[in-house]
């Protein structure tokens, strides 16, 4: 339903557009959505953010403004855990971006980055996707690559959706503390 603007005119619904995280267990998946989404959050690697894994699957919603045209982006973090491999790539139909992230000071997590992209290209996503380093400890890069992304997905308008204002989610996350 389209609700009304300041002037009394018609605004239309939001535009909904699907992003997934994906990348290996404890990368910092997390971390950069909740930089995202929740600005006030303490940062990553601090004493206040012990490492939680993802059981799961949750998502965000991060509203912005794109050529004047209100978008809701809906953010999916899933679990690293290789257990819940298959859950997180269910949720990958549909989507229109992904972040793929790993530690700049993991080789493995790096290497890891071709497996999620082979599971991406199964779906019929094409590479070529633009790149950035970010840290959601210093809060570098964040907002800027979720900023291109979300240019790129919008401009291609390929699948975008209105806001559907409500979004079933069956399954539930839990965070369990887990050693390195
Ligand atoms: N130094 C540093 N630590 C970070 C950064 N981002 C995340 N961390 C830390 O890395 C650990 C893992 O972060 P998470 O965001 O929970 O990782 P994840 O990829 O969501 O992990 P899973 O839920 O298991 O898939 C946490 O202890 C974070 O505080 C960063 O940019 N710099």
């Amino acid at each position: 339903m389209a609700g009304l603007g300041p002037g009394g005119a018609a605004e239309p619904r939001p535009l909904l557009v699907k992003i997934v995280m994906a990348g290996e267990s404890c990368v910092g998946k997390t971390s950069i959505v909740r930089r995202y989404t929740e600005p006030g959050s303490p940062p990553a690697g601090s004493p206040a953010t012990s490492y939680m894994a993802t059981i799961g699957i949750d998502f965000k919603v991060k509203p912005v403004m794109f050529h004047d045209r209100r978008v809701k982006l809906q953010i999916w973090d899933t679990a690293g855990q290789e257990r819940f491999h298959t859950l997180s790539t269910s949720y990958f139909r549909g989507a229109q971006g992904f972040v793929l992230v790993y530690d700049i000071t993991n080789l493995k997590s790096f290497q890891s980055v071709t497996m999620w992209m082979n599971d991406i290209y199964e779906l019929a996503w094409e590479f070529g996707m633009p790149f950035f380093e970010t840290s959601a400890k210093e809060n570098v890069n964040i907002e800027h690559a979720f900023s291109v992304l979300t240019k790129e997905i919008l401009e291609k308008k390929s699948g975008v959706l209105h806001d559907l204002d409500v979004v079933s989610l069956n399954e539930t996350k839990k965070r369990t503390c887990c050693a390195f």
